[in-house]
């Protein structure tokens, strides 16, 4: 078999146990680059499934450790490591462009979100696989299929995946998580799951110190009164970091005369000591916490991830993948591949097919109407970019992003309070910048991207024994827009938007010069459908 692909450019998100699966199957394979991205540090739980990395790599960079194994392992590869979260600043569109595929090897849904829309915006092909103990699946998305946002996901999930204890947790889950595996670490006998040396168990002030103490977290808490051993109160809600002691060294005090112990979720000295512990880590990390009952409920439902399942959607990953290279041209081909999605089950049940879905004609994020350019979010106002979409599209406007709405022409009132704003000023979260504009005729949906002028990638280094040669650093502004292979621009034609310069004066106007048509249809309804052309010259 020959997989050789001189020609293909890959990005790769996520660098644990899926993209480690990932990275083994594809040690054979050449590409013109094979990009990996991932924020986090590995961790001594990591090992047991991420065979790239081994104890001494503790606390290092993921993505490059693992590009320094895979340097050795598959020199061909042309790995190049990113050690940051792919919706940091200066992962731009234009550092996307680049890449012809884009794998997902991730643990959650909002990147998946943010990647899914991104790539969709620009025609770049998607894979991606989740896992969760032996179930798992993965999917390929490209235009004309169903998109990751097609359908939300249910939100009445009941289990937790129990992956990486992350060093910099985002949000409580991850806190109940770490809290377990404390628990199990000095009650369970059990060890190697956190870090081991640094404290004596018979010494609570010891433990304390070492797992809520340091200049590893924001918020270092400190022991504040030996007298709060004996006694808590669990009252409200949000106890004081005074009453969080008090509750943590009375439950580990208990616990720890009870000898070798399982965690059970209906024993409330358990419970109490996993709230506590995982209060504590919000404090910690300044994450807003969840209740009693809801930390209980997420204690009893951690899910233990399977490497073998990692490995099964990893390998059904790169088929689809390669599928998408040597098949590209045959829509029909993908469409099928589509339908196949993976579920392992209990029952020896190994791979259901399940009905391809249709492309939801809501969703935002896949539809067609996607434009994206270039301006200078600090000189911007407001008024200035509503008002030359007005002038070009010739409507009443309704514009939101994220996370507000920017701009509503039936509502006078909170428009002036934000006009004269500088779209610096207003953009707070990283998909701000993606405006969804309705016409309040609701003639037409579109979605428009902007991207900061001087946005620059940006890549933290930490200090690690790796050489960075391995970590090759682009300016991808200055990145001249790579030749894609034919029949993908072929595929891709309708979106492909030339950015040209912007003179950023005070008389703005936009934006971007269309090289090919760019139509607006309202509800994708052929019947009634509208065509606008939208002109986008700049001065
Ligand atoms: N925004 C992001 N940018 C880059 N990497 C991310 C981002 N969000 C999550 N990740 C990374 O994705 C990886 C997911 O791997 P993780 O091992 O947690 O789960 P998995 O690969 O789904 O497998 P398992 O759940 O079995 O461990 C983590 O290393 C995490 O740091
Ligand atoms: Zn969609």
């Amino acid at each position: 078999m020959n997989y050789n692909y001189p020609n293909i450019r890959i990005l790769m998100v996520g660098v644990g146990g899926i993209g480690c699966e990932v990275l083994k199957m594809v040690s054979k394979f050449t590409f013109q680059e094979f990009h990996i991205i991932d924020m986090d540090t590995i961790e001594v739980s990591n090992l047991n499934r991420q065979f790239l990395f081994r104890l001494e790599h503790r606390g290092q960079s993921k993505s490059l450790v693992a590009a320094q194994t895979m340097k050795k392992m598959a020199p061909q590869l042309n790995i190049i490591a990113h050690f940051a979260a792919i919706n940091s600043p200066g992962y731009t569109m234009d550092f996307f462009r680049q890449f012809d595929a884009v794998i997902m090897a991730l643990d959650n849904a909002e990147t998946r979100s943010y990647v899914n829309k991104v790539c969709h915006a620009l025609g770049i092909f998607i894979v991606d696989a989740g896992s969760m103990g032996f179930k798992g699946q993965a999917n390929a998305y490209y235009e004309g299929t169903v998109c990751y946002d097609c359908y939300p996901i249910a939100t009445t999930q009941k289990q937790y995946p129990a992956c990486t204890i992350r060093s910099q947790p985002s949000n409580c889950t991850h806190c109940v998580i770490w809290a377990k595996y404390l628990f199990t670490q000095l009650f369970s006998g059990e060890v190697g799951i956190l870090e081991v040396e640094g404290f004596d168990k018979t010494q609570p002030n010891s433990v304390f110190s070492k797992f809520f103490k340091g200049e590893e977290m924001p918020h270092s808490i400190d022991i504040i009164d030996h007298q709060l051993i004996q006694k808590y109160h669990f009252s409200s809600r949000k106890e004081s970091i005074e009453e969080l002691q008090g509750m943590w060294f009375y439950t580990y005090n208990q616990l720890n005369q009870l000898g070798v112990l399982q965690y059970d979720k209906d024993d409330d000295l358990h419970v109490l000591f996993i709230y506590a512990s995982t209060a504590l880590r919000c404090r910690n990390f300044n994450i807003e916490q969840y209740d009693y009952q809801q930390i209980k409920s997420i204690s009893g439902n951690i899910i233990h991830a399977i490497a073998s399942t990692n490995s099964i959607v990893a390998a059904l990953e790169i088929q689809r993948l390669l599928a998408f290279i040597q098949n590209h041209h045959k829509i029909q081909y993908l469409q099928d591949l589509k339908a196949a999605s993976y579920v392992q089950t209990g029952k020896k049940e190994r791979i259901l097919t399940l009905n391809a879905a249709i492309p939801n004609p809501l969703c935002n994020s896949c539809f067609h109407n996607q434009i994206y350019t270039k301006i200078d979010f600090s000189v911007v106002k407001i008024v200035d970019l509503v008002t030359s979409l007005k002038n070009h599209l010739n409507s009443e406007l309704n514009i939101v992003s994220l996370s507000r709405i920017i701009w509503d022409d039936e509502d006078e009132n909170d428009n002036e309070a934000i006009r004269q704003k500088k779209l610096n000023e207003l953009f707070k979260s990283d998909l701000d910048n993606r405006l969804i504009i309705k016409s309040i005729e609701e003639k037409f949906l579109a979605v428009l991207w902007l991207q900061h002028l001087t946005d620059q990638l940006q890549i933290q280094f930490i200090p690690t024994k790796i050489e960075n040669k391995i970590l090759r650093l682009k300016n991808p502004l200055q990145n001249k827009k790579k030749e894609r292979i034919r029949t993908q621009q072929e595929i891709k034609e309708l979106k492909e938007t030339e950015i040209l310069p912007i003179k950023t004066s005070d008389k703005f106007k936009i934006i971007a010069q269309q090289k090919t048509e760019i139509l607006i249809d309202e509800e994708q309804n052929e019947q009634t459908q509208q065509k606008k052309k939208i002109e986008l010259i700049i001065d």
